[in-house]
């Protein structure tokens, strides 16, 4: 079976500076794959090549064995994909249950989207907050939700930037459960995140990128010892 998420020799220039240097990565169904890096490193870069908002200077980007690397981010939604952003786009005045609604009108059944809305609130076990409208809620509550509007896609393959950022030692507990839950249903996430410890704890696989290129790949356990790593995190903090 193909990979969902398959990243083959991508470069990318901003004027003379190569944001992203012939770089691949794989994202699996049922699998949480890292992505780390210094600030600066590429990894948004990326995430803009592989959801359609960037056009790379060559390589390819495939989902799911199709190739999409011409298609706008429209088509790619609809082959699956789905991504939250560094900063929050909820609708602000919109209720919880509301945002997520409108995207699950976006999504393929959107004739159940109420329905989608109050099953991915469950899911989450945020019910609670289903009235509350998106503005009044914390950051890390916000990012929660963030995901949760995303899920209403019903996406194979989740694009996550960032999404444990101002998430309280609870909050980040229970995004954790809610990353491996959503693997073991069988999508892809792809996560970039710069808390380790949760980097550590959930993900299968983790690609390390410096200076636009992929330094390492492999098992938390053998990144957590890599020298090459270290290095590179050790030089820029
Ligand atoms: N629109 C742009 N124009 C010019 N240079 C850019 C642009 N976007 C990013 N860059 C540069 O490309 C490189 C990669 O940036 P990118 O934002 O992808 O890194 P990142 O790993 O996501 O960093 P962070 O962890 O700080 O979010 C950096 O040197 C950055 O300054």
């Amino acid at each position: 079976m193909p990979s969902q998420l398959a990243v083959d020799d991508i470069s990318v220039a901003f004027g003379g500076h190569r944001a992203l240097d012939s770089v691949a990565l794989n994202a699996e169904r049922g699998q949480v794959t890292g992505l780390i890096g210094p600030n600066g490193a590429g990894k948004s870069t990326l995430f803009d090549v592989i959801s359609g908002l960037r056009k790379p200077l060559s390589g390819n980007v495939s989902l799911n064995g199709r190739d999409v690397t011409r298609a706008g981010p429209a088509r790619r939604a609809r082959h699956g994909l789905a991504r939250t952003f560094q900063r929050l786009e909820l609708f602000g005045r919109l209720s919880v249950r509301d945002n997520l609604r409108v995207a699950a009108e976006l999504g393929p059944e959107r004739r159940h989207a109420g329905h989608i809305a109050d099953e991915i609130l469950a899911r989450l076990g945020i019910e609670h907050l289903a009235d509350t409208t998106a503005d009044s809620l914390s950051t890390g509550m916000g990012r929660l939700v963030e995901v949760a509007r995303a899920l209403a896609v019903r996406p194979s393959l989740i694009l996550l930037d960032e999404p444990a950022a101002g998430q309280d030692v609870q909050e980040t507990e229970l995004f954790a459960g809610l990353l491996r839950t959503l693997a073991a249903d069988g999508t892809a996430v792809l996560l970039v995140e710069h808390d380790m410890e949760l980097v550590m704890s959930v993900c299968d696989t983790v690609y390390v990128l410096d200076l636009g290129r992929i330094i390492a790949a492999g098992p938390p356990g053998v990144i957590r010892r890599d020298e090459t790593v270290l290095a590179a995190y050790l030089g820029k903090s």
